[in-house]
């Protein structure tokens, strides 16, 4: 295996942990990523880091300025093609999965850019491929060389979740030969729509279609918005930003009307193309809405224990209170309580678990697609709270995922009921096969003596998966001999019923993925420890949420399957330990991509040294308060403290903060706590 095109890592106070791993973590890292595109994802963050158009501001930016650079690096970044010379020529799968590699590698540094891209050209251009006609052929050269810039306009003020609602008419006129498209009111004015509030130029707008009186349902059209050149509205559209967000600032999310008076020409639509086909394309969207979130998650816990790792908190001194003398660096690093290990451990399984398994769903998902369609060709400082705030439209765009979870239920219960009634499961990947042994599975009891490996965690979750259809199924039942229709009872069976059934059921897939990729791909015999250590803390971690279930079913009673389960997590805290900093290497992107002061590889937490007065001994970040009362040349700082007398520490952050603020060069602090 080659891994010599991995640079190595910085010495630095994580080597402390590094060195206890009995694994290469290069190694490992190529198990999570293929070669050729964590290649092509180390040459666009090469790329970036050099760019002064990508260097993150010390100080967060109002929201106007986030979407005037982000509106700049978009360009830049479509500049740079980061696609591997031959990618137009390879087979669709091949190619795609270059693309989507290509996006992903933005999306973990620049969101927005990603979004700005993916909304703007690929979703456009995907959907003229599926959709379009040759008609549509220079609209789609000119995406890709982006002389205009489309949007996705299908949300609207009073429906998003329930699209088949949407009010938006486009009314075919005969005489002119023409769509018209109208806003009836003000709730049917698209809104939330990425681009469209200052930059797109054409909108994929979803409408109800109308010709000689008749509804023919929602369609795409191809809608021009804004004049390329100028970027002012056409006549007839209202169109507005929807103002300032808590993450993606830099995408301008607008709302549109179009009056009655405003009629205006669309250049081209299908009539007769359906809905589903239009809103496949928004599948490989939600593939890497999947993807960032576990890029997400990776730059969450390669902070958080790298940060462990090095940040030293309380020693033992023999009287059992953890106060012993901090000066003497015996104090230990927070890596090592078991509580922060149990707090921090699963993360890093889930984002392992995670990573092997949206690359397989993607690849059957691409495998499915390309037999069906012919192709015409520091954040801000890096902290845990802008990850969150950008992973929250994660959850949303796209589909909200409560509602976009029931499907996966609602399918289940269709496999159920397939079975119940014709003896077969239409499982195609296989997922829900295990069904057909319904009445085995639910036979199953827990037993004290068994070991709790992989294999056996699997066969819980098929235990759990199964009786959870068999309860939902006899609570659908139960609500519709109550007298309830079909969408009120399946609508009073979530809570405790499909919505668990259907995380579980994600769940299981993750683990089940993850669990078969490596032992189909030919692992290095020294990483399978701290892979399937991973996988049985993934597994356990999960299972511990869901443990009522199995006492409901009457699979276990007494103490054993807790004790099995929660002990077997502190066992595998414990393992995972020495290597765990490694197993984050093996996963982390580079430092430029995490942007983080507590996530460095090099673990030095510590950057300000130089600039600051002898008395700090080390920096963390988030911790303090603070007011900026100062005196010409000193500062003084009312901080609130956690550290002990004799030293304090503070985060460069503030230092930052300070300097940007009070435009001033710190040379010495003075710290009242
Ligand atoms: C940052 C961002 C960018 C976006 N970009 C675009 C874009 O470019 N183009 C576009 O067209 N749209 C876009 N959207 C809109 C997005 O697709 C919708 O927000 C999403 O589909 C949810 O619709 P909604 O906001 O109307 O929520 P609703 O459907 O009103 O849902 C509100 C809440 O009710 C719950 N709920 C709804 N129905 C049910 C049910 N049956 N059972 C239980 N709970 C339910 C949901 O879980 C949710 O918590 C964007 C949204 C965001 C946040």
């Amino acid at each position: 295996m080659d891994t010599s095109f991995i640079e190595d890592l910085p010495k630095g106070p994580l080597d402390h942990y590094r060195s206890q791993a009995n694994f290469d973590w290069k190694k490992l890292k190529l198990v999570f990523e293929e070669p050729d595109f964590l290649k092509v994802k180390l040459n666009v963050w090469k790329t970036l880091e050099k760019d002064p158009l990508f260097q993150r501001p010390a100080i967060t930016p109002t929201a106007d300025e986030q979407k005037r650079l982000t509106a700049l690096q978009f360009h830049q970044y479509c500049k740079y093609n980061f696609l591997p010379p031959d990618a137009q020529n390879l087979p669709y799968k091949r190619k795609t999965k270059y693309m989507m590699t290509v996006n992903e590698a933005i999306a973990v540094c620049f969101p927005d850019v990603s979004v700005k891209y993916a909304i703007g050209v690929s979703l456009f251009t995907n959907t003229l491929q599926t959709l379009g006609t040759e008609r549509h052929q220079h609209m789609f050269q000119a995406a890709w060389n982006r002389q205009i810039l489309s949007c996705l306009a299908l949300t609207e003020v009073a429906h998003g979740s329930n699209t088949k609602q949407v009010r938006t008419t486009a009314t075919y006129d005969k005489n002119t030969q023409e769509f018209v498209i109208h806003t009836p009111d003000f709730e049917a004015a698209k809104c939330w729509v990425g681009n469209l509030g200052k930059t797109c130029t054409v909108a994929l707008l979803f409408a109800q279609l109308y010709t000689d009186g008749q509804c023919h349902g929602l369609h795409a059209f191809v809608v021009p918005i804004r004049n390329p050149k100028t970027l002012l509205p056409y006549p007839g559209i209202v169109v507005g930003d929807m103002g300032e967000k808590v993450g993606l600032n830099g995408i301008d999310n607008g709302t549109a009307d179009v009056t009655p008076e405003g009629d205006y020409e669309s250049s081209f639509s299908e009539p007769g193309k359906i809905l589903g086909a239009a809103l496949e394309n928004l599948s490989t969207g939600r593939m890497g809405i999947c993807q960032e979130s576990v890029n997400n998650l990776i730059c969450a816990v390669t902070i958080s224990i790298r940060y462990a790792a090095v940040r030293r908190q309380f020693s033992d001194n023999g009287n059992g209170n953890g106060n012993g003398n901090g000066s003497d660096n015996h104090e230990l690093p927070i890596i090592e309580y078991q509580l922060h290990q149990w707090r921090l451990f699963p993360y890093v399984a889930s984002a392992a678990v995670f990573k092997m398994f949206i690359t397989c769903l993607t690849d059957d998902y691409l495998t499915a697609v390309e037999k069906t369609t012919t192709s015409t060709s520091a954040r801000l400082n890096g902290l845990i709270g802008d990850l969150r705030n950008i992973n929250d439209p994660c959850v949303t765009y796209e589909g909200d995922n409560n509602v976009l979870i029931q499907q996966t239920s609602n399918w289940l219960l269709r496999q159920w009921l397939t079975l119940k009634q014709e003896g077969k499961v239409n499982s195609p990947l296989n997922t829900c096969t295990f069904l057909k042994d319904y009445r085995v599975i639910l036979n199953r009891k827990f037993s004290a003596n068994v070991a709790v490996n992989v294999d056996y965690i699997l066969s819980l979750y098929e235990w759990l998966i199964t009786y959870l259809i068999c309860e939902t199924d006899k609570k659908q039942q139960k609500l519709l001999d109550g007298g309830e229709s079909k969408f009120a009872a399946r609508n009073n069976f979530q809570v405790y019923r499909a919505g668990p059934l259907s995380r579980i059921y994600g769940e299981y897939l993750a683990l089940r993925h993850y669990w078969k990729r490596i032992h189909d791909t030919n692992i290095d015999p020294n990483l399978m420890s701290v892979l399937e250590n991973l996988a049985s803390m993934y597994g356990l971690s999960s299972l511990d949420k869901h443990l009522i279930y199995f006492y409901e079913g009457n699979f276990a009673s007494g103490p054993d399957l807790i004790a099995c389960v929660k002990e077997g997590i502190l066992k595998l805290c414990c393992a995972l330990k020495p290597h765990i900093v490694s197993i984050v290497d093996a996963l982390a992107p580079p430092d430029f991509v995490v942007n983080s002061v507590l996530g460095k590889a090099d673990g030095k937490v510590n950057i300000c040294n130089n600039t600051v007065s002898g008395m700090f001994k080390y920096k963390s970040a988030v911790l303090f308060s603070f007011t900026n009362i100062y005196k010409p040349n000193s500062f003084k700082i009312p901080v609130e403290c956690h550290g002990q007398a004799g030293g304090t520490r503070l985060s460069s952050r503030m230092l930052q903060i300070l300097s940007v603020n009070l435009n001033y060069n710190i040379s010495k602090i003075i710290i009242y706590v």
